[in-house]
């Protein structure tokens, strides 16, 4: 099946997270279309009741979608830490609780993994959905190693420990375009605009 391309101008950003939605934001920017934040359209947060990242991408754009009668994008990621079997992976939110405490988040990562394999990886699963539930999803990846303690201010959720492969600087300490540019996001979203957008990268 080929699949269904996108040909409008505006889209739902189904994410409730600021720092997503800020480099997002940025890898739209060339195509000219126009950003509805779902925030911004005071759109519900779905129950993230998947079971892989992509289950739950196309959960939360298939509820913006229906919901705003737009075609709307999702992003779901987490972090995948080798040494502790792939956790905190698809509850990489649920891990730093209600107060999306990152710092406690991070201390239970450094706790749990107790000098064990610090290799891990981003995974972003980015899904298109239209109104009549067709979706289109993809899935990116970064590789690295934690750090710890944390360093640097710049990012955001788990950005302070994770440093990636042929860099020095963690993500909290990497200039926030050049993470955007080249971060798990960035890699699911060329192959989202391969498949769905007269545009690639
Ligand atoms: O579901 P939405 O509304 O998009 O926002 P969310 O923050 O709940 O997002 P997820 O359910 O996808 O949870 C993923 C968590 O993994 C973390 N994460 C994802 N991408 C990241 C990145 O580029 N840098 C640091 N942390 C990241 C981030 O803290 C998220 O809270
Ligand atoms: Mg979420």
């Amino acid at each position: 099946m080929t699949a269904r391309r996108f040909s409008g101008d505006r889209l739902v950003l189904a994410s409730h997270n600021a720092g997503k939605v800020r480099e997002i934001k940025l890898l739209l920017a060339p195509l000219g279309i126009k950003v509805l934040a779902a925030g911004d359209l005071g759109l519900d947060e779905p129950e993230e009741t998947g079971t892989s990242f992509i289950a739950n991408a196309e959960l939360k754009a298939l509820a913006a979608a229906k919901a705003s009668d737009l075609p709307a994008l999702s992003d779901d990621s987490g972090l995948v830490v080798h040494g502790l079997l792939g956790a905190p992976g698809i509850y990489s939110a649920r891990w730093a609780g209600p107060e999306k405490d990152f710092g406690h988040a991070m201390n239970l990562i450094a706790e749990k993994l107790d000098g064990a394999d610090s290799t891990a990886h981003f995974i972003c699963a980015l899904s298109l959905a239209w109104p009549d539930g067709h979706r289109e999803s993809v899935e990116g990846r970064i590789d690295g190693h934690l750090c710890f303690p944390p360093r640097g201010t710049r990012g955001f959720g788990y950005d302070p420990i994770f440093v990636p492969d042929g860099y020095d600087l963690s993500f909290g300490e990497m200039d926030p375009d050049h993470k955007a540019a080249i971060n798990h996001r960035a890699d699911a979203f060329r192959q989202m605009l391969e498949r769905c957008f007269d545009r690639s990268a």
